[in-house]
Parts: structure tokens; sequence; C-alpha cells
């Protein structure tokens, strides 16, 4: 047995070693699944009385890990429940989080059950007790790869095909590479030595996934920021600036505006998050490069003067970035998108008029719901005749990718599978006549 600590971290008695961890992860996994918060949103309330960030860390990482196998480990308990428990009980979420540390994180099955009864009691402290100590004796193997939510593994195999459901299953399973943008993309060969990585295009470096962003050269420096590979696509398809005004249309936290600041525009960068400017703001010093920031609600901002360029980088359901976010896949649905689709529709309608004629827009998501990328573009490009595809300049994309229609690229997941992968995302680039 875990002997019982004199005092947990948290000061309580009686509580066993390393209990506040699994605490914070049942707040963590019920924020998502109950309350449909993001992971990374819930992580600061969750885990405000854990004193270490190793504690800390050891919640976010049971919460992920349970997320990307929720659905197995579902499986497995409903195996060993006689009436199914709800989706939303307690004693479902402490199961899920007590069978991902046993099967998933390794963690010793007398631990695993120590600190799981403490999260029920005064509850189903028998039922839990019951269920875990009769799967435990089995001897249990998660599927691998782990199975994806049942509704999404259907829209995705309706909308793109089996073969990209496994791919996403697969990706599901493993952590992706970290990718970095590049300020100098003169400078890519030496950052790729320098750093002991692969480039995939010029500005692009990409290191193995269990990287430690806060240890690499440049970091300080500047001269380089993280970004998947396919979100430094949108920014690519524009090319470069010549002191030409862009303006960078949900651009915080301005991944796609230091690459656009760096390919030489003149960027107008607007955001209507406080928060999420801030946090531009920071980047932009950091990388020392400068942009006209704004903050404000595109709903109603106009630019005073038509642009050479736009860059709306759409707020949207974000489904393709499932890699590194498992949570999105079980907090998103039908409704989530639909609403995202009429905000998208109403901001690429108004950017498209802020063009100057000869002037280039790039529309892109980091989703995978077709109703958030191609169908928005079909729409624009129906009810405008003033807007036409534009095809993309050879040399843009990385070897493997290509367009998918003149001007558009969809990445999906099982693509450059063989270097680690990229995010889902769905860009179109449109001339104004
Ligand atoms: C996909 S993120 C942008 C990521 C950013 N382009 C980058 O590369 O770092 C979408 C952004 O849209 C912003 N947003 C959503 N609705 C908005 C609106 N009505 N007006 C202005 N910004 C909005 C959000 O605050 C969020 O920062």
């Amino acid at each position: 047995m875990t002997r019982p600590s004199q005092k947990g971290p948290t000061g309580h008695k009686d509580e066993p070693a390393g209990f506040p961890a699994r605490r914070a992860a049942l707040r963590l996994l019920d924020a998502v699944l109950r309350r449909g918060m993001p992971l990374e949103q819930a992580l600061a309330t969750a885990t405000r009385d854990i004193a270490l960030p190793a504690d800390r860390a050891l919640a976010h990482n049971i919460t992920a890990v349970t997320l990307r196998h929720l659905p197995d480990l579902d499986a497995l308990i409903d195996s060993a429940t006689r009436q199914a428990l709800p989706d939303d009980a307690k004693a479902r979420m402490v199961l899920r989080l007590a069978l991902a540390q046993a099967l998933l994180l390794q963690t010793p099955h007398h631990a695993v059950v120590a600190t799981a009864l403490p999260l029920v009691d005064g509850g189903p402290r028998k039922l839990v007790h019951g269920v875990l100590s009769a799967l435990l004796k089995r001897d249990l193997h998660l599927p691998a790869p782990p199975a994806l939510p049942a509704p999404v593994e259907a829209r995705w195999g309706a909308a793109w095909g089996e073969t990209m459901v496994a791919a996403a299953r697969e990706a599901m399973a493993v952590r992706p590479p970290l990718d970095l943008s590049l300020r100098d993309a003169a400078a890519t060969a030496e950052w790729a030595e320098r750093l002991g990585g692969i480039s995939l295009l010029p500005g692009h470096v990409r290191l193995p996934a269990e990287t430690e962003v806060a240890s690499l050269p440049g970091l300080g420096e500047g001269a380089w920021w993280v970004q998947d590979l396919a979100a430094s696509l949108p920014a690519r398809l524009l090319g470069a600036g010549e002191g030409r005004v862009m303006l960078d249309l949900c651009a915080a936290p301005g991944g796609k505006a230091m690459q656009l600041v760096a390919a030489g525009w003149h960027v107008i960068a607007v955001d209507q998050s406080r928060r999420r400017v801030e946090r531009l703001r920071a980047n932009l010093q950091r990388t020392a490069l400068s942009a006209e920031v704004v903050e404000a609600d595109l709903l109603t901002w106009e630019p005073s003067a038509p642009v050479d360029g736009i860059l709306l980088d759409a707020p949207c359901s974000a489904t393709g970035i499932f890699r590194r976010h498992p949570d999105v896949l079980h907090r998103v649905g039908p409704k989530q998108i639909a609403e995202m689709t009429e905000i998208q529709a109403t901001l690429l309608d108004r950017a498209a008029g802020w063009l100057k004629p000869g002037g280039r827009i790039v529309y892109a998501t980091c989703s995978l719901e077709p109703s958030e990328g191609e169908a928005q573009v079909d729409a624009l490009l129906a009810k405008r005749s003033d807007m036409r595809p534009r095809a993309i300049a050879a040399g843009v994309l990385p070897a493997g990718l290509a367009e998918t229609a003149p001007g558009r690229v969809r990445t999906l997941p099982g693509q450059l599978a063989e270097t680690g992968g990229l995010d889902g995302f769905f860009m179109a680039l449109m001339e104004r006549s």
C-alpha cells in the first residue's frame, strides 16, 4: 500500500502521497468534459492549490493522456460495470484517470488505487474500488492506435475517408515534433545545424517532440518562434511584402504576423482579445519585429484605406490541432462548428471588401471541418465576381504537399508522416480583380 503521508503537500493530514495532482487532474477532466473548457485554459484554476511545478505537470499529463485514450478507457470501464455509468458521473471520471495512470503512465497499481479512492470520498467509493480492482486484476491492454470519439470518426470518415481517420488515430498516439519558424529565413541551414533539427522549408526547423523550448539557443534573442509547419503556410502564400500594407486579421498571439513582418510587409495586426494582444506585443518585442497593433472587434472595425494584402486566420473549431490539444475533439461538436462558420463567413465577407484591386487575401483555419474551410471559400467566390483563386507559387509548399485546387491547400493527418506530420489546416489564396 502507498503509505499515507503525514501531511500532504497542501498541508492536509492523511492525504496519500501524490493526491493533490490527482485531485487537480479530476478538476481538469471535469472542466473539459462537463464544462467544455480548453484544457490549457482550465489549468491555472484547477492547479491553484499545487505548490510544486512537477505536480502541476503531472496533473496536466494525466489528464492529457486520459483524453487521448478516452473512448478506449470508457470501453474498459463499461466491460466491468453491470449498468453503464453516466458519461459525466464522478465515478467514471475517476476510473478514467486511474486506468490511464495504470495503463499508460505505468503508475504502480497500489498508488493508483490509493489516490483514486479519496477522490470519491462520501460518494461511490465502493463501486470505484470494485471496478478498479476487477480491471487491474485483468491483463489489460489498450488498442493502439487509440480510437477517436465516435462522432469525430463518423464526421471525418464522411468528409475525408477511412484512410484519413486511421491516420488521425495514429497521429493521436504520438507527440508531434516541435516546429520553429525563423526570423531570418536566409539563416535556415545555420539554425538547423545549431539546433540539431531538420528543415522542410526555408525559415523552418523541426526538432524532436521531447525538446524543451526554454533550453534552446536563440529563444532570448528572438531568432525563432514555435509554430507548426502547417500554421506557417498561410503567410508563405502571400510572398514578399516589399513594404506594402498587409492586414493580419485575428492576429494574436502573432505567429503569422511575425512571419509577415519578417517577409517585408508593413503589418497592421488586429485582434479583439486583450490578453492575446498582450502576447502578440511581447512576441513582436522579443523578435524585434515591428507592426501596428490594433485591439478591436473585426465585426465593427474597418481599415482607413484599401490594402495590398490580407491574412484572415479566422477563429475556428481548432479541430486541426488535436495532436497537441486532444481536449478539442471532446469539446467541439456540430453546434460549435456551426457557430464558428457564421462568424467566419461574416469576417471573410467584410475582409474581401477591404482589398485594393489586384490585392490578395489568404483565408485560413486550423480546422479539419470542410464547412470552416472549403465551403467558406466556395461561398465567397460564388457571391463575389471580383474575387478569383490565385495559383500558389512554385517552391512555397514543402515537398509532399500540393495545391488541392487552384490557390487552395488542405493539410490532413497522414501527410508528411515520415517526418512527423503536421496539423490539419485549410488555406486559400485569392485575388481581387
Ligand atoms: C486562430 S487564432 C489566431 C492565431 C494568429 N493568427 C497567429 O498566427 O498567432 C484566432 C484569433 O481570432 C481572434 N478573434 C476572434 N473573433 C474576433 C473578432 N470578432 N475580432 C477580432 N479578433 C477576433 C481571437 O482573439 C484569436 O486570437
